[in-house]
């Protein structure tokens, strides 16, 4: 039964879903990272909000994890690298929360626009100081949108519903999308000038890491407000509290800190500044929908390889996946032929599908031929870090895709370039839809099951050797369960190919035994 461990606070809904899919679940929060990576190592799944760190030294840790789980959106405590170079899928719950989030950030403006807590404090301290407090009306105010993704969208539709008007500064936005969406795109100097609020929603990345620099700050319109619900990171605290203190920033609500939990901040206690401890997710609905979200994603991968969400790997939905299992349990297959049979000068690597398989979708394919043919080197190798390894080891891997008239209704065929130039082939079909099935190897056609323990022969084709390998196998114990040969050219006396599956590991004394009877010319064991 997999297991999983949830590390942070999660709606209790996670760990019922788990329980009812068959899944183990242990809740241990507020673990250090030492603590963590001391019983990590029990765990198929860890399913986290934002306060564990899954940097490289847990991944290292945790020899059994399959899958990350976020019951949120930012992956920015998830070394994702780290994580697809251990074969481990990284997913999230994109929508969850973001409505959620979208009416923190329109709280927050609210909360600036009118010094609400400061009022709240100073109204409940006995003062009454009404002629202290006075705010602006957002109406026809304009507000700078940077990052109009999900959130931002939302967001948008808020302030719009406000009667502000609202410019958004996203390169991935198209300018379709802005007129839908009824806002303006700008370039991010435009919207410095010109916004009253800024609002900040796109991920943590190294183009977005301090988008509000102390440049761009003194580049915003004088009296200008702040909103960040994104990520701490974003923008430079220590500019943003100078701008405070100077009064080029009216006001600044941040709900995302470069260091959380921010129990220290510059910017704390500093005039028109209002913070909240990143609870941009936090409500009951949000929390159920992405507790419920987590525990059914991580299941089905668990439980039935079904994928969704992933960050790291293509998804797999369950429409296609039934459709799809026998297709890269064959792409798994031929990949892990050629990779045994020529591990050592493996250049590049083309897929090439026809027929039915040319419908599909070819990503899971290409990645199962990549993990059978890669897992010669690490038996760690799986879909999720096989095409990473894959670009690491300099492979060029193609695919091609046929729209042509052939023999089989469906046919899947891996193409191995070596150091030399050469090309190597295999290819397989699906028989009843379902089952793999060797075609050609090689160039010499050959129907086999790819399957268990396999002896594979060439030889110069001559009459009584399939007795002489028969007999030296059966004295030496080895019990011959299937038997399929081919041969290069039609008539008699070329080069014939050998695959025998055999009831047990061929000894190497016997793999010997076999290498010297006239006329072979390789032999090689192999295993599915
Ligand atoms: N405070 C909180 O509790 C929460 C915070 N978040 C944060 O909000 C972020 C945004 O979430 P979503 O809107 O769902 O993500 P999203 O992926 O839908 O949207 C992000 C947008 O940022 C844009 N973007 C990327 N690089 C950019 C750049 N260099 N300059 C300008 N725009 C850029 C993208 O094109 C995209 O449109 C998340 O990454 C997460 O870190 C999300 C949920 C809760
Ligand atoms: O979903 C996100 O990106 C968030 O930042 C929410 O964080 P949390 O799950 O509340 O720790």
């Amino acid at each position: 039964m997999p297991k999983v461990l949830i590390s942070d606070k999660m709606d209790p809904k996670a760990a019922e879903i788990f329980r009812a899919r068959g899944v183990e679940v242990d809740e241990i929060t507020g673990k250090t990272k030492e603590e963590l990576i001391a019983i990590i190592g029990q765990y198929d799944g860890l399913a986290i909000r934002s306060a564990t760190k899954v940097v490289k030294e847990v991944l290292d840790a945790a020899t059994n994890l399959k899958v990350v789980g976020r019951a949120g959106i930012g992956v920015d405590n998830v070394d994702i690298p780290a994580a697809s170079a251990k074969g481990v899928v990284v997913m999230n719950t994109p929508f969850g929360n973001s409505i959620t989030t979208a009416e923190h950030a329109i709280a927050l403006m609210f909360a600036l626009a009118r010094q609400l807590p400061e009022a709240d404090t100073s109204t409940q301290a006995g003062k009454w100081e009404k002629n202290r407090f006075m705010g602006v009306e957002l109406t026809n105010k304009v507000l700078g949108l940077i990052g109009a993704g999900n959130i931002g969208s939302i967001v948008a539709d808020r302030a719009l519903g406000l009667k502000m008007k609202v410019v958004a500064y996203d390169p991935f936005l198209t300018p379709e999308r802005a007129v839908e969406m009824g806002i303006e795109k700008v370039a991010l100097d435009e919207l410095l000038a010109r916004a009253d609020f800024i609002t900040l929603h796109t991920p943590l990345t190294d183009q977005t890491r301090n988008i509000l620099s102390a440049e761009n700050l003194a580049k915003a319109k004088k009296g200008v407000r702040i909103i960040n619900c994104a990520r701490g990171g974003l923008i430079d605290e220590a500019a943003l509290k100078a701008a405070l203190d100077s009064g080029h920033v009216a006001g600044a609500a941040l709900d995302v800190f470069v260091e959380e939990p921010a129990k220290a901040s510059p910017l704390f206690g500093t005039p028109n500044f209002i913070s909240t401890p990143h609870l941009g997710a936090s409500t009951s609905e949000a929390q159920v929908n992405v507790a419920i979200q987590v525990a059914e994603q991580m299941a089905d991968y668990l439980v039935a390889g079904g994928i969704t969400n992933a960050l790291n790997v293509p998804s797999l939905s369950a429409e296609e996946a039934p459709k799809l299992r026998p297709y890269m349990a064959l792409a798994e297959k031929l990949g892990g032929l050629v990779g045994q049979l020529e591990s050592d000068h493996i250049r590049g690597v083309s897929i090439e599908t026809e027929g039915a398989a040319a419908e599909l979708n070819a990503k899971p394919i290409i990645a199962a031929v990549l993990a059978g043919l890669m897992r010669v080197y690490s038996d760690t190798v799986n879909m999720v870090n096989a095409p990473f390894l894959a670009k690491e080891r300099g492979l060029d891997v193609r695919e091609v895709r046929h729209d042509r008239e052939a023999d089989y209704h469906t046919l899947l065929r891996v193409t191995i370039k070596l150091e030399d130039g050469s090309e190597r082939s295999v290819a397989g079909t699906l028989f009843s839809n379902s089952e793999p099935r060797l075609v050609e190897l090689f160039g010499i056609k050959m129907e086999a099951d790819l399957d268990g323990e396999m002896l594979y022969v060439v030889n110069q084709d001559a009459p009584g050797f399939i007795g002489r390998i028969g007999s030296t196998l059966g004295e030496a114990g080895v019990n011959i369960a299937t038997f399929h040969l081919g041969r290069r050219s039609h008539g008699p006396g070329g080069e014939a190919a050998l695959l025998l599956s055999v009831d047990g590991p061929v000894p190497e004394p016997v793999l010997w035994n076999v290498c010297n009877l006239p006329g072979v010319n390789k032999v090689k064991a192999l295993k599915f």
